[in-house]
């Protein structure tokens, strides 16, 4: 079991900007408590709990780097060439502990244990071998080609903070240092629900007045992206203020993040808003300077991190991009926030209005002479259309204040991974 402890009690107020906003839903996410303890082949994309230390070094041995020769540098006197002969054979896997016979090498293979005495290791491409001697030219520098015990993590050491997403080579790291368990974060409870007497399921035939649901694909498909989601999928509640009450409060009884989307601007059918003031919900954003998802509303219901997207399909998106998932990553107990946003350079005009920071969807196929990403903009803006960002390479940010931009003028963009 988990839970979110309520950490802030931040009030609604007037139209915040994105980055505020942000803050805000990540004020309110506490990172789910308690721990599960995973073999390391389950624990994929799972965050770290408490920091990990080793009980094994890495690598657990000095260890030969190359195929060649190890030596004792002592024997290299006077200048070279020296000829020395060749006393052992060490293949990795050797379970001999053996030592360097003065004056003489070992053959030693990639990965082999370096014998005592040895303190440098030749290439074989570097020596020249006759029958049972080598002879080499130029003295190796101390340590040359020898994998030092613990060099990559020692010993007791710890080799991953807490709040890490186990990503493939920090699994990898792990195995290495011999961890075959550890402690991550238990999942975070999410529940999905789309509001709104429109919505049909695709598969089956629209009536009158009626549109399939895409954004509860939408957040289904995103969600099973991250393996620190538990997703339970309450479908479409009917949309009055009784049913989305009901649903509401019950997902928040057992739930650590609830996200709705839909019903929340100002219509008078829009009831996701009253309803969360009914259930006495504690509301820190009402409204973001963003485009497309300005109605976009955050606060805790009970003891859950609430999210109210709006209905828009594109605004759905941005808004759970630009907002929800910061604060779910904090939520699933993650201290990293990925950068992901790169320099790039507009190919396209757009006159706009000012206020809102605006987030488009674009292609490109051609770098400047800086190698940034020349954007060409796709559709026209519009919160339902799904078009353009099916289509987009990346979504472009127009910052809040820039009424027209030209071409050349530099921007971000944050590319899509598929
Ligand atoms: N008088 C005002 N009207 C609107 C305002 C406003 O400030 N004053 N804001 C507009 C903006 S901006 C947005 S964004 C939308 C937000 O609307 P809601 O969150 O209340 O959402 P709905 O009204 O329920 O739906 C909006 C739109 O999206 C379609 N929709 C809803 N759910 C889904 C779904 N699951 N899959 C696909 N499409 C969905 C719905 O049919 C509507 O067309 O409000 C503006 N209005
Ligand atoms: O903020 Mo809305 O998404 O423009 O239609």
């Amino acid at each position: 079991m988990s839970s979110l402890a309520a950490c802030s009690t931040g009030k609604s107020g007037p139209t915040l900007s994105v980055d505020a906003a942000r803050l805000r839903a990540i004020a309110a996410a506490c990172p789910v408590a308690g721990q599960d303890v995973l073999p390391i082949d389950q624990a994929v994309g799972r965050v770290t709990a408490i920091p990990i230390t080793v009980a094994h070094a890495l690598p657990p041995f000095d260890n030969s780097a190359m195929d060649g020769y190890a030596l004792r540098l002592s024997d290299l006197t006077g200048d070279g060439p020296w000829h020395l002969p060749v006393s052992a054979r060490i293949a990795a896997g050797d379970a001999r502990a053996l030592s360097l016979a003065p004056g003489t090498v070992a053959r030693i293979f990639t990965g082999a244990p370096v014998p005592f005495g040895a303190d440098a290791v030749v290439m074989q491409e570097q020596v020249t071998r006759t029958s049972d001697r080598i002879s080499l030219t130029e003295r190796p520098r101390p340590g040359l080609n020898i994998r030092r015990l613990g060099e990559d993590v020692a010993q007791g050491a710890q080799a991953l903070a807490a709040g890490l997403a186990l990503t493939p080579p920090r699994l990898a790291l792990l195995a290495g240092c011999g961890v075959a368990s550890l402690a991550v974060r238990p999942r975070v409870r999410v529940a999905i629900l789309s509001t709104g007497d429109e919505l049909s399921e695709p598969g089956s035939t629209l009536g009158p007045g009626q549109i399939y649901n895409s954004n509860r694909v939408f957040l289904r498909a995103t969600l099973s992206r991250f393996p620190w989601v538990h997703l339970t999928d309450l479908g479409i509640v009917p949309d009055d203020a009784a049913s989305i009450r009901t649903a509401i409060r019950h997902a928040a009884q057992s739930h650590d993040v609830v996200i709705s989307s839909g019903g929340v601007s100002a219509g008078e059918e829009d009831h996701i808003l009253d309803a969360l003031r009914l259930e006495a919900a504690e509301l820190d954003v009402l409204k973001v300077a963003i485009r497309p998802g300005k109605p976009l509303t955050v606060g805790r219901l009970g003891r859950a991190l609430y999210f109210g997207l709006p209905g828009n399909p594109y605004a759905a998106a941005i808004t759970f991009s630009q907002i929800a998932k910061p604060a779910l990553r904090r939520a699933a107990g993650l201290m990293e926030e990925p950068d992901t946003w790169l320099p790039a350079v507009a190919g396209f005009t757009y006159a706009r209005a000012t206020g809102r920071r605006e987030y488009v969807p674009v292609r490109w196929d051609c770098r400047d002479t800086f190698g940034r990403p020349v954007l060409t903009r796709l559709g026209q803006g519009a919160s339902a259309s799904m078009s353009p960002s099916a289509m987009a390479m990346g979504i472009a940010v127009i910052p809040a204040e820039i009424d027209m931009v030209k071409p050349g003028q530099s921007l971000t963009v944050e590319p899509l991974c598929e």
